[in-house]
């Protein structure tokens, strides 16, 4: 298969099999997706993240900002972050996403990377927080970067490229079955804002 397949068809799943990611592309015109990237960029409470691994603190250069309807706490990486309310622009794309996927979402994890050397190793987001097989709308602003699916027992590896103002959804097994990662790369010198709406279970 072609490692970097464009699929613009958005009832067609991205995933081979064990899940469902579907590519919904660019939902704004690129000035559009500028001025809401100049938004959460201004408006966003950004902090570097910070977890313990292996009995040290980490402090990622990566920033991170935890927003939701109430004061979810989410914990990984045994560090607990609380949920800062909504902005307007939050409310704003959150129900954007819900639109596309037809799901509802009461938080969202924000990542800024400043550049290329900035990026996310493979990880799959099976919080028991998140609730099983729920959709995790996944919204880029700014640098296009390559996002690429990793299956936990086959090893097959398919990506594709996040577009200024784009939307990917995750949902059903994907999370138990396939890794994700953002990877580093060279070529991107400027920054780049990810928005992933979740939903959490009460508890
Ligand atoms: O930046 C991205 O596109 C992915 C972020 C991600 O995987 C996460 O926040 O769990
Ligand atoms: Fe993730």
């Amino acid at each position: 298969m072609d490692l970097f397949s464009v699929i613009k068809d958005i009832d067609q799943n991205f995933l081979p099999y064990d899940g469902t990611v579907r590519y919904f592309g660019q939902l704004f015109s690129n000035e559009k997706a500028n001025t809401y990237y100049e938004a959460l960029l201004n408006t966003i409470e950004w902090k570097n993240d910070e977890a313990f691994i292996m009995g040290k603190h980490i402090i990622t250069k990566r920033k991170v900002a935890w927003y939701g309807d109430q004061e979810y706490a989410y914990t990984y990486s045994n560090a607990t972050k609380y949920a800062l309310p909504w902005t307007s622009e939050l409310i704003e794309l959150k129900q954007i996403a819900e639109e596309n996927t037809k799901s509802k979402y009461n938080s969202c994890l924000l990542n800024l990377y400043h550049n290329g050397n900035e990026g996310m190793a493979y990880h799959s987001d099976d919080e028991k927080a998140l609730g099983k097989n729920t959709s995790i709308a996944s919204m880029s602003f700014g640098a296009e970067r390559k996002f690429l699916f990793k299956h936990k027992a086959s090893k097959e590896t398919i990506g594709l490229f996040l577009e200024n103002g784009s939307l990917l959804e995750m949902k059903d097994a994907t999370q138990t079955h396939w890794l994700h990662r953002l990877p580093p790369t060279k070529k991107i010198s400027t920054p780049r804002i990810n928005l992933t709406f979740r939903s959490m279970v009460a508890g």
